[in-house]
């Protein structure tokens, strides 16, 4: 049966509420809506607005900085505007959540509006890290891994031996081989203490925002820590090709790139990351759209959910303005947020917290002839071993954005000579423990991301275009015994909800954009024939 199509489904006559209107919640509305079309969905949303984390902002100059530019480097009329992220900002082609959230694109009519950057652009192998002092790019492949060996950097030179050495390492012991432990701990064991401390760190401030000392490997890494159980050694699993893929997963991307029509599939195909003219919220209000006009499926925004009475027949949702009475729930909000709402005590769906991060964009005027960044690339992260006077705001990382998606930008023309963007993000785990009321104000933000870009990067321009967001708790962090819980939450809501909730979103299974396309695709799919939590995935591990 097809991927996605639409399902023989014991949901027929069914009332289905989703809880939440950020991507995971439409995506969920979405598939449930085409895989059960006798089904009636209503996907309930507090904010005023659809998408969650998934934002595109236009951003028109400040006013008062074009004053202060040359001549020059003025922009002008239509060439104003340049498309911030506050949220996600690229998605990988990779797996079958990358080809789900690319079928998504492709059912919603979008695939016109794909910008794909290629595997041999620059920002797909120039990444750095910024240690301890100056940027150091990593290396993307074996020869740059073997140059690395005679470079003056410390971090570059360790790295070799690291690698080498790892396969002579203990693995762990027999008895604790299923325990979770931090992705420091697992890191540290395979490849030493500098290797975890100054590069997984910085790649985990990457992707996480968060502390490697903290998050669980099973949850983060889980399918590399499980290599160390089958073959003890990482290296030695790789080179006995034993990342292996499971081939339901490879017939399903296989049908869903053969749904893709052919001059994007082959441009797919050889793709490092994609985004979509108007930046990513063009899906989320693609979604959104295909949503109104589906006969099955109302939406409610700008109405909180205030409580969820259950009984043995379903559930009664009480919003600020309605009651919605509903046989089976969805739930796409964050753990704290459902477990707020639920009269059953699930621990479990407030062991873990979040981090604040805060993202500045900023866009400077190019100048003829002149390249404002020091180097080409997607970006760059600190790890966590920076010393303080080299990080004085606890800045994470910074993604060159033109660099990164070069076609999202206005082209340079002889009226303008276009933007070089970037956004700087500070704080997440750098923040834990700090009140929010403690932490920067975006004012503040502005100028702590200006500081780290003139220290980092020697750009002491003035931005044309800047535009601060504060991300409360926006990233999950999968704390150690992650799994476990997962499992347990799994029993508890069996037991309590016998199928009737099923849970989906980033407080779960996966933290990135295709993560939560994911979760919503397989609890929909799912629902049809059986009763589902949507943590099944753990009950595997
Ligand atoms: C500086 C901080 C951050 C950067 N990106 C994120 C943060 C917190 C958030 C983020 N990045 C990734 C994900 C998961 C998947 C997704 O939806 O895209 C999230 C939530 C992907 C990612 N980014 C980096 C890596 C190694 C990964 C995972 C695998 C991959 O996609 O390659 C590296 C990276 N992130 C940032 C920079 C500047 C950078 C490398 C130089 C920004």
């Amino acid at each position: 049966m097809h991927p996605t199509a639409c399902l023989a489904t014991q949901l027929a006559g069914q009332r289905l509420a989703v809880l939440g209107g950020g991507l995971t919640g439409l995506s969920t509305a979405f598939y449930l809506s085409r895989q059960h079309p006798d089904a009636q969905i209503v996907l309930l949303e507090g904010s005023p607005r659809y998408g969650g984390w998934v934002r595109s902002v236009r951003a028109t100059p400040s006013r008062i900085r074009p004053a202060l530019l040359d001549e020059h480097a003025k922009p002008t009329g239509e060439h104003e505007e340049v498309i911030f992220e506050a949220g996600p900002r690229s998605v990988r082609p990779r797996g079958l959540e990358g080809w789900l959230t690319l079928d998504l694109v492709r059912q919603l009519g979008l695939t016109k509006e794909l910008l794909v950057v290629d595997k041999n652009h620059v920002s797909a192998f120039n990444r750095f890290i910024y240690y301890p002092d100056k940027l150091v790019k990593l290396p993307s492949g074996i020869t740059s891994l073997l140059r690395a060996t005679l470079s003056s950097d410390s971090v570059l030179r360790s790295l070799l031996p690291a690698l080498l050495g790892e396969p002579f390492r203990r693995r762990k012991p027999e008895q604790a081989l299923q325990t979770d432990e931090s992705v420091h701990s697992f890191f540290s064991r395979r490849f030493g203490d500098a290797f975890a401390t100054n590069l997984v760190s910085g790649m985990v401030h990457g992707i996480y925002a968060g502390d490697t000392r903290t998050l669980s490997v099973g949850a983060t890494f889980g399918s590399i820590a499980k290599l160390e159980q089958q073959y003890g050694s990482l290296i030695v699993a790789l080179l006995r090709g034993g990342v292996k893929s499971d081939p339901e997963q490879t017939r399903l991307v296989k049908e869903l790139q053969d749904l893709m029509p052919i001059d994007e599939r082959t441009n797919l195909r050889s793709a490092s990351v994609w985004s979509l003219r108007g930046g990513l919220e063009t899906l989320t209000l693609g979604l959104e759209m295909a949503l109104r006009r589906a006969d099955n499926v109302t939406l409610s925004r700008d109405d909180p959910i205030q409580s969820i009475a259950h009984d043995p027949s379903g559930f009664t949702v009480s919003t600020t303005s309605t009651k919605h009475v509903t046989d089976r729930i969805v739930s796409t909000l964050s753990g704290p947020s459902l477990s707020s709402l639920l009269s059953a005590d699930m621990p479990e769906l407030t062991a873990n917290g979040s981090v604040n991060v805060g993202v500045v964009n900023l866009a400077f005027a190019n100048k003829p002839g002149k390249r404002l960044l020091p180097v080409r690339g997607f970006g760059y992260l600190l790890p966590r071993s920076v010393p303080e006077h080299q990080n004085p705001y606890k800045a994470l990382g910074a993604v060159f954005d033109s660099d990164m998606m070069p076609e999202m930008h206005p082209p340079e023309t002889e009226a303008s000579p276009g933007y070089t963007k970037l956004s700087v993000l500070l704080g997440g785990a750098h923040w834990t423990g700090r009140s929010i009321e403690s932490l920067p104000t975006d004012d503040e933000l502005e100028i702590q991301a200006l500081a780290t870009v003139q220290s980092h990067l020697g750009i002491s321009d003035l931005p044309t275009h800047s535009r601060v967001h504060m991300q409360r708790d926006c990233i999950p962090q999968y704390l150690v015994g992650h799994p476990d819980r997962m499992r347990t939450l799994h029993e508890r809501i069996a037991q309590t909800y016998r199928g009737r909730l099923s849970v989906a979103g980033a407080s779960y299974t996966g933290v990135g954009l295709n993560n939560c396309v994911k979760a919503a695709w397989s609890v929909s799919r799912a629902m049809a024939t059986e009763q589902v939590t949507g943590l099944e995935s753990f009950l595997a591990s």
